[in-house]
């Protein structure tokens, strides 16, 4: 298979940004898979499908009225976003073989729990997403890792193995979003041999503080986190959460660091300088992901590579770079890359895969037993 295609991925992640979408050429599949990137835009949610997210989120104000119409109507905010990308950048949808679509995770549940069953909801009705765009469409490419066993995530290190594997250099991926997540890769590795799970928070916690505190949507290139100084109780607080301790696999959500848990911080901590807050919020992202190489991973990184909205956050990049002295720090532009889109263009790669019956999954990422085929397919007709 070494037909060359033209295939959309859209992200939309955990920091509710909006929704990243990307036009790829895609040639090959599994190790000969290539792929040239043409072109990328993000849409905004509006601020109602906003709420309409969160509210599906809070265990108070979510039903299951809210979650099935929610389900249709991000369906059509997808499928619409892609035909406005259409029309801004001249793309004919006769010439589009594939859409992958990620979907909103609206709950993740990574392992049993009491009464709950480990799982992952991604809501944006594939069906809506083909009807409107005509095309066949990749979506909810999570159960069957939890079917076999596994979280169901991380998914992009399946991408990050086959776009930056090598065999003289060891790497990590760490993609900054909502929520952190890496990949390393040593060199030479076979697929068994990558490493990955999600390091903690990311831009989360310092999205919501920035939004209460400052009324800005973010802490652009981290400037006001690097004016703050260090809040030792509130530092040593946070550190003690139990995530940060547990082995790979693992995977978190909005569960353990959405809105919830940063108010309850704000609360206990209000009477501090909203500065020293930004400041003591980031170097908890900052460590929590230099510690995911320290002390869990344990082994030498030659190339960091960031990712993610959160790689544009200068104090966030610095303070990560002066503390693996001895690891090469770069945003993942420096790879031809844009950090923003890699996850939009992750999900190419993976729906790839799907369309030839090939897998997806990194076992060692998730802890499924089985390489398995991802996600469902609906053709259009
Ligand atoms: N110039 C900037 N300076 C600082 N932070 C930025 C900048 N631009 C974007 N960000 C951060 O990046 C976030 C968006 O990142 P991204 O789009 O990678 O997240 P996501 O895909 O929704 O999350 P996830 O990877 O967890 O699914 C913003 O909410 C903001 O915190
Ligand atoms: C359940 C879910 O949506 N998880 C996301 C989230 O955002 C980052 C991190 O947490 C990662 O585990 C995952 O996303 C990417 C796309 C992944 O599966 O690799």
């Amino acid at each position: 298979m070494k037909m060359k295609k033209l295939a959309i991925g859209l992200m939309s992640g955990t920091s509710l940004d909006g929704i990243d979408i990307i036009l790829a050429e895609i040639s090959g599949v599994s190790l000969e898979t290539k792929v040239k990137v043409l072109k990328e835009k993000t849409y905004p949610f509006k601020d109602s499908v906003v709420q309409k997210i969160k509210d599906a989120m809070d265990d108070q104000l979510s039903s299951s009225k809210l979650i099935s119409s929610l389900n249709v109507e991000l369906g059509y905010v997808f499928g619409e976003a892609i035909l406005t990308f259409y029309k801004d950048e001249n793309i004919d949808f006769k010439d589009i073989s594939f859409i992958a679509s990620h979907g909103q995770t609206i709950y993740h549940i990574p392992n049993d729990e009491d009464q709950l069953f480990r799982s992952s909801l991604q809501l944006g009705e594939g069906s809506i997403i083909s009807e409107l765009c005509k095309t066949t469409v990749i979506s909810n490419f999570r159960l069957a890792d939890i079917a076999s066993g596994g979280q169901g995530a991380p998914l992009v290190p399946y991408a990050d193995y086959i776009l930056f594997s090598d065999l003289h250099i060891s790497r990590a991926i760490h993609n900054i979003g909502g929520i952190a997540n890496m990949t390393f890769i040593p060199k030479l590795a076979t697929l068994d041999d990558v490493i990955a799970f999600d390091s903690g928070p990311g831009n989360m916690m310092i999205d919501k503080a920035c939004q209460l505190l400052y009324q800005k949507r973010y802490d652009d290139q981290g400037d006001i986190s690097r004016s703050g100084k260090i809040i030792k109780e509130m530092y040593d607080h946070m550190m003690k959460h139990p995530y940060y301790k547990l082995n790979y696999p693992k995977s978190t959500g909005r569960e353990a660091f959405g809105d919830k848990y940063t108010l309850d911080l704000l609360n206990q901590f209000y009477m501090h300088e909203p500065k020293d807050i930004m400041h003591t919020l980031s170097m908890v992202v900052i460590d929590s992901i230099v510690d995911s190489y320290k002390k869990i991973i344990k082994k030498p990184i030659d190339e960091l590579i960031l990712c993610g909205g959160g790689a544009l956050n200068l104090f966030i990049k610095e303070e990560i770079a002066k503390k693996m002295k001895e690891t090469k720090v770069s945003v993942l532009e420096d790879y031809g890359y844009s950090s923003q889109y890699k996850e939009a263009l992750a999900f190419i790669i993976l729906g790839n895969q799907t369309l030839n019956h090939l897998p997806s999954n990194v076992k060692s990422a998730t802890g499924a037993k089985d390489y398995k085929i991802l996600g469902q397919i609906n053709y259009y007709r």
